[in-house]
């Protein structure tokens, strides 16, 4: 059941493999990085193609398709997680296995880029046909994954029953249990305190920087949030807590606006396990004008390909931080800069994810848990350095944030590469 918002052309898809080369492209070329890297980095050295066959709850046998790419290993295993969307394509998956790349070097951790999805949609599954999927899947990529080769997480539509459902299948494999196989399990498998927040709490501590640059006070600061799911939701509350208005929200069906303030705490008890919220309410707008509504903070929280060339002139908010992967194309991303938009990449912007799903491997390594105190610090840390390094990179080289950020991000893998003597 897709909407008119998440139908996404092949041109699109092609657009977001191509750009994100271009983007490549030029990071290593402003670091004076030769052509022999760019030709190991422009696409992932590894991309499975899965036929998953699958009984549904009629009798019947369905045959998924599914994507597993690993786009470089210099630095170590790759890290990365699985999207369940019925509109998941090989370029889209690769696309994000690059990101992934350059976000893990964003934030210093030592993992390359992967990425996992499969063509399916979970609203329209019962929960027996997505553990037997989610099974399935587990076996038909188990060659190349593993906590020291290529470790999952959550994405779009997957969330930590999935990932229980995949390290029991991965342990049952293997014959030994395996917490350090994938990550955002639950607390009691061997999951870390804050990763279901991460994500969110990683854009808000990146806003709160980016509002010091600009001299903005988050208190009464007007935010629009696109998607309700585990990074907006999240986001809107985190926002909310610090004295910002939220004044508008939206899921995949439509969205929300009231100029004077949601009621956050309400939408968060409303909303279902796939973020949908709009439904309970009659007045909503669509995507496209919620975007285009005036607000300090915009916020995309859902999908790629959001802010274009088509409405990136109208975008009227004064920072866009990018909670979702790749929701702002190359184009938009320099009109947003030319526009005085302070624009905090996708690579930086929501970081924090991975970073606590970092955290979570090593604390399945060691055998010893964190507080959530204790979590809640590291992150920080990590995530202010971040966008610390990631400012000053655009400052001092006069580049935009996500050409920055792709700089930073892209030189720990290059380096990588040319110690293993692979350039
Ligand atoms: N969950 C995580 O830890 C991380 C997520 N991200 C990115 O954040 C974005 C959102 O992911 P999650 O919140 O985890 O997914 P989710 O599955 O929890 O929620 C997705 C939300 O987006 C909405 N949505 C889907 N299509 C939409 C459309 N066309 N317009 C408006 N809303 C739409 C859904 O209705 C739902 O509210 C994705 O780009 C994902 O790759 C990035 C880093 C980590
Ligand atoms: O938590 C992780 O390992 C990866 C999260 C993710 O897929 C992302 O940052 O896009």
């Amino acid at each position: 059941m897709s909407t008119v918002t998440e139908n996404k052309t092949a041109r699109q898809e092609q657009d977001v493999l191509s750009s994100t080369q271009q983007v490549i492209l030029d990071a290593l070329t402003h670091l004076g990085y030769g052509p022999a890297y760019y030709e190991l980095l422009k696409t992932p050295l590894l991309t499975l193609t899965v036929r998953i066959p699958v009984r549904m709850d009629d009798g019947s046998v369905k045959v998924f398709t599914g994507y597993r790419s690993q786009h470089n290993n210099a630095i170590g295993p790759t890290k990365g997680g699985i999207r369940f969307h019925p509109n998941v394509t090989v370029e889209e998956v690769q696309a994000l296995s690059m990101w992934m790349s350059v976000k893990c070097g964003v934030v210093g951790l030592p993992y390359g880029g992967g990425k996992g999805g499969i063509i399916c949609d979970p609203r329209e599954m019962s929960v027996g046909e997505l553990e037997r999927l989610s099974r399935a899947y587990v076996r038909s990529i188990s060659q190349i994954v593993g906590p020291t080769k290529d470790i999952p997480a959550p994405d779009v539509y997957t969330n930590s029953q999935i990932m229980a459902w995949m390290m029991d299948e991965y342990s049952n494999l293997r014959e030994f249990d395996s917490p350090g196989f994938i990550t955002g399990k639950p607390l009691v498998l061997g999951g870390s305190q804050g990763r279901d927040t991460a994500t969110a709490k990683g854009v808000a501590i990146c806003i709160e920087e980016a509002a010091k640059r600009r001299g903005i006070s988050l208190q009464g600061a007007k935010v629009i949030v696109q998607g309700f799911g585990n990074a907006g939701s999240y986001l809107s509350k985190f926002m909310h807590d610090a004295g910002a208005v939220v004044i508008g929200i939206s899921d995949a069906y439509g969205a929300i606006y009231n100029e004077n303030g949601l009621n956050i705490e309400e939408l968060l008890d409303m909303r279902d396990s796939f973020g949908m919220v709009t439904k309970n309410f009659k007045d909503t707008i669509s995507n496209k004008q919620l975007l285009e509504m005036p607000c300090d903070i915009l916020v995309p929280a859902a999908i790629e390909n959001q802010i274009t060339m088509e409405n990136a002139h109208r975008i009227q908010a004064q920072i866009v931080a990018e909670a979702a992967n790749g929701p702002t194309t190359l184009d938009a991303t320099k009109v947003l800069s030319e526009n005085g938009i302070l624009l905090v990449p996708d690579v930086l912007a929501n970081a924090g994810g991975v970073t606590v799903s970092y955290f979570e491997w090593v604390q399945n390594n060691q055998g010893l848990y964190w507080t959530a105190q204790e979590i809640e610090q590291r992150l920080r840390e990590v995530m202010i350095k971040s966008f610390e390094r990631v400012y000053d990179m655009a400052t001092t080289q006069d580049v935009n944030m996500r050409l920055a950020a792709y700089m930073v991000g892209i030189q720990s893998t290059a380096e990588a590469m040319h110690y293993r003597g692979w350039v």
